[in-house]
């Protein structure tokens, strides 16, 4: 089954309960929140504070993708603000198996990401270990951007390696995913699309993500 995880980053800040609440109506499995501290990527978002808050929104599964340096800081932060999911990049932790641990030891879920330009070959001695690779459509740091078509490849060659190993991994895509994609990249082997603008920069938040759910995708 394909989820689709909302990305608040392109929701209004000043409403962002309300977003999420139209997220849900409309069928959204996770909320993915994107988290930036203006070192790994060239912009801030927002921190265990607001998450926390959120908290109370909803109770979809919260999808934290941290765009920070050294996540292994901040891991309990974002689990006692109510995550789900601890997604960290690859290229942000010296000890990523030991961040993988952290994250785990707490009962959640553990998420690598990499960077369009990082091989899949960095993730292969800890894959057994995770519960989901993000594979950056996009250079993180803005929603908006335009899907880089390449890594159409890197999602097929990782299909591969999960179906191999015959370990039960999500494969997530997050960056420029709009309807008119999504089915292609089903089809190279993602099944939890992030969508920020497709979706909140939509008339309406709601049907457009029963537009992605209602796609039959062919796999
Ligand atoms: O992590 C990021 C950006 O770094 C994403 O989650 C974006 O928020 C996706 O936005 P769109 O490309 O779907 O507009
Ligand atoms: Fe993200």
């Amino acid at each position: 089954m394909v989820k689709i995880a909302p990305s608040i980053l392109s929701a209004d800040f000043s409403r962002l309960g309300e977003d999420i609440k139209k997220a849900e109506k409309g069928g959204a499995d996770l909320i993915h929140l994107d988290v930036m501290d203006g070192r790994f990527v060239p912009n801030i978002t927002i921190g265990p504070p607001v998450i926390k808050n959120l908290r109370s929104v909803t109770r979809l599964p919260f999808d934290v993708h941290l765009m920070i340096e050294e996540p292994e800081r901040y891991i309990k932060e974002f689990v006692d603000s109510g995550a789900d999911i601890i997604t960290v990049h690859q290229e942000a932790t010296v000890h990523l198996h030991r961040t993988i641990q952290q994250i785990k030891s707490y009962g959640i879920k553990a998420g690598v990401a990499l960077n369009p330009s990082t091989p899949l070959s960095t993730i292969e001695y800890i894959i057994e270990d995770i519960d989901m690779v993000l594979i950056m459509t996009v250079n993180p740091g803005f929603g908006g951007q335009k899907f880089i078509n390449n890594i159409g490849m890197k999602i097929r060659k990782l299909r591969d390696l999960i179906n191999e190993k015959n370990l039960n991994i999500d494969i997530e895509v997050d960056g420029g995913i709009k309807l008119e994609n999504a089915e292609n990249v089903v089809r190279c082997g993602a099944n939890v699309l992030v969508a920020g603008s497709a979706v909140f920069n939509s008339s309406d938040v709601a049907e457009t993500i029963r537009k992605f759910k209602q796609q039959k995708f062919s796999t």
